[in-house]
């Protein structure tokens, strides 16, 4: 279900009333598609809004230039119920924890027994009946760089540079929930940066982040970009003792909306 197509693009982001609604830019049912999940059936609710900008960013229309409607927590939920063979929900984005009602969304689907995934960033910690917190931190090599700005304009790189790592709230996610930690890598050249973040990470709490929960995910959108980094990012896997993922999707589907 898209739910792009009437409001002002331009309009606020942020919950303006006491109303429970999202800014809701897709919900579909489809393959989870990354991760220790992948290929369980599950519903996608994808927020828009997010805090950075990724360069590479798969959702677009949720980050660079977003686009949504206004879904009451009710209609939402009415949607998941829809597709009636899924026990997996999979809240994600955009970046899914700027928003206050996602809390009370994930304690509605809580309540009505689904499990839960959250995919995010892991800039912001929130307190929330999440059985799966899928983190994303971004490394340097997400930073749109003028030659890499989607829009040109050069104005997200450096808030994107200042807010993409936050250790407190990454330590907090991994204290808080079962969790992961996915990598998007464009090449060799991140894996210094990981290792020194999760060495940052490890040395702020005290919960035991196993290599098997860290995860490795080739950058890429289509079939055809996969091809040229799913090879290169499994063998980085197997030098450095991470776990791959796939983009089931994109290999499916070749990431076409709505899947
Ligand atoms: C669109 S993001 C939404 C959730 C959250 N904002 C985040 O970044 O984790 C969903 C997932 O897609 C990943 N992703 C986005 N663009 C990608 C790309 N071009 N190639 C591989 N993974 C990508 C993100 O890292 C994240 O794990
Ligand atoms: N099939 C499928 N699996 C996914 N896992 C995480 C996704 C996301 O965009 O967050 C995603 C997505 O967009 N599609
Ligand atoms: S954090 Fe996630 S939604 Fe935001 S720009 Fe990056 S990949 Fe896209
Ligand atoms: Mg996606």
């Amino acid at each position: 279900m898209p739910v792009n197509s009437t409001l002002d693009p331009e309009s606020p982001i942020a919950e303006t009333s006491d109303a429970a609604m999202l800014p809701i830019n897709e919900c579909f049912y489809s393959l989870q598609g990354e991760g220790t999940l992948a290929g369980i059936p599950s519903v996608f609710i994808r927020t828009s809004g997010c805090n950075l900008r990724c360069w590479f960013c798969d959702s677009y229309h949720t980050s660079w230039e977003p686009t949504h409607g206004q879904l009451s927590l009710e209609d939402i939920v009415a949607e998941v119920k829809s597709h009636e063979m899924a026990e997996h929900v999979v809240l994600t984005g955009g970046e899914p924890l700027i928003h206050d009602h996602s809390v009370e969304l994930l304690e509605r689907l809580n309540e009505l027994g689904y499990h839960t995934t959250v995919e995010t960033n892991g800039t912001i910690y929130r307190d929330a009946p999440i059985d799966l917190a899928r983190i994303s931190p971004k490394l340097a090599s997400s930073t749109p760089t003028p030659e890499k700005d989607p829009k040109g304009d050069r104005e997200w790189s450096d808030r994107h540079e200042e807010r993409r790592i936050d250790i407190d709230a990454l330590a907090r996610l991994v204290e808080s929930y079962d969790s992961q930690l996915k990598f998007v890598v464009t090449g060799e050249d991140d894996l210094p940066e990981i290792e020194d973040l999760l060495a940052r990470i490890r040395d702020a709490t005290a919960t035991t982040i196993p290599d098997s929960d860290i995860l490795l995910m080739p950058e890429g959108t289509t079939r055809e970009q996969l091809d040229d980094s799913r090879n290169i990012v499994a063998d980085l896997a197997m030098e450095y003792g991470y776990r791959y993922t796939p983009r089931l999707h994109v290999d499916l589907w070749n990431d076409a909306p709505a899947t």
